[in-house]
């Protein structure tokens, strides 16, 4: 089930502003999309999770500042025709996205790829963070961390190992890491369209003055 959730900036308390963001979870079957959502909005780990496609939220404090975490944790639809599995929908409402792949499973590294491409012929300049998770099976590995790391430079994402499994930190790092990037890509295009702006008044005030 998913839940819509509400829109970008809320007021709170005084004139402070809970800043929130939307982040879309993707990634193959039973890679730990799940594990990892749970793990970030509960801490906890707990080893089976429903097929339930859901939005939750979580409320922080970072840098004194109240963020509101969405979480859309998806499923992946093996049949779909179309493009594996990432609908218009999902890229419309995501500020940001945490593409997952198991290290023991190759073909969940493809799916991320396949993916990837979409998502950045879609939203080319969206951030996206690769997680390789399952970090703790080590010795099952398929897919080293050179090619994730690679993968993840061609394409001007972020790449983490971690293990939903083991700890809470990595997999809090890698959210935070995400939100950070939300936020200098917000602040990037505040000031494009600040300087856009400006370059609009200077030229009608220019057109302006040659029609005089
Ligand atoms: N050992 C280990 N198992 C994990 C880890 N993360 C998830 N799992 C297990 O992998 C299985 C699948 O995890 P889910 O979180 O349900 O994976 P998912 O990607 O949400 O799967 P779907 O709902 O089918 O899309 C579960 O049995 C989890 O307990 C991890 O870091 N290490």
């Amino acid at each position: 089930m998913v839940l819509e959730v509400k829109g970008r900036v809320e007021a709170v308390e005084g004139n402070q502003q809970k800043l929130e963001v939307k982040l879309l979870l993707l990634g193959a079957n039973s890679v730990g999309k799940s594990a990892l959502t749970v793990r970030f909005l509960t801490r906890r780990f707990i080893s089976e999770y429903g097929d339930i496609e859901s939005v939750n939220s979580r409320v922080e404090r970072i840098h004194g500042q109240e963020v509101c975490f969405n979480v859309w944790d998806s499923l992946y639809t093996q049949d779909c025709e179309k493009i594996p599995s990432v609908s218009d929908k999902q890229l419309q409402w995501a500020d940001g996205i945490i593409l997952v792949y198991s290290i023991c499973d190759h073909q969940s590294f493809d799916v991320v790829r396949q993916q990837l491409q979409h998502i950045r012929r879609c939203r080319k300049s969206i951030p996206v963070v690769i997680v390789a998770n399952k970090r703790d099976l080590w010795r099952h590995r398929s897919v080293s961390d050179e090619e994730g790391c690679l993968l993840a430079q061609s394409q001007s994402c972020s790449f983490f190992e971690v293990s939903a499994a083991e700890t809470f930190h990595g997999v809090l790092l890698v959210f935070h890491h995400l939100f950070d990037l939300i936020r200098e890509s917000r602040v990037l295009r505040k000031s494009s369209a600040g300087m856009q702006g400006i370059v609009r008044s200077m030229s009608a005030v220019f057109w302006k003055k040659r029609a005089e």
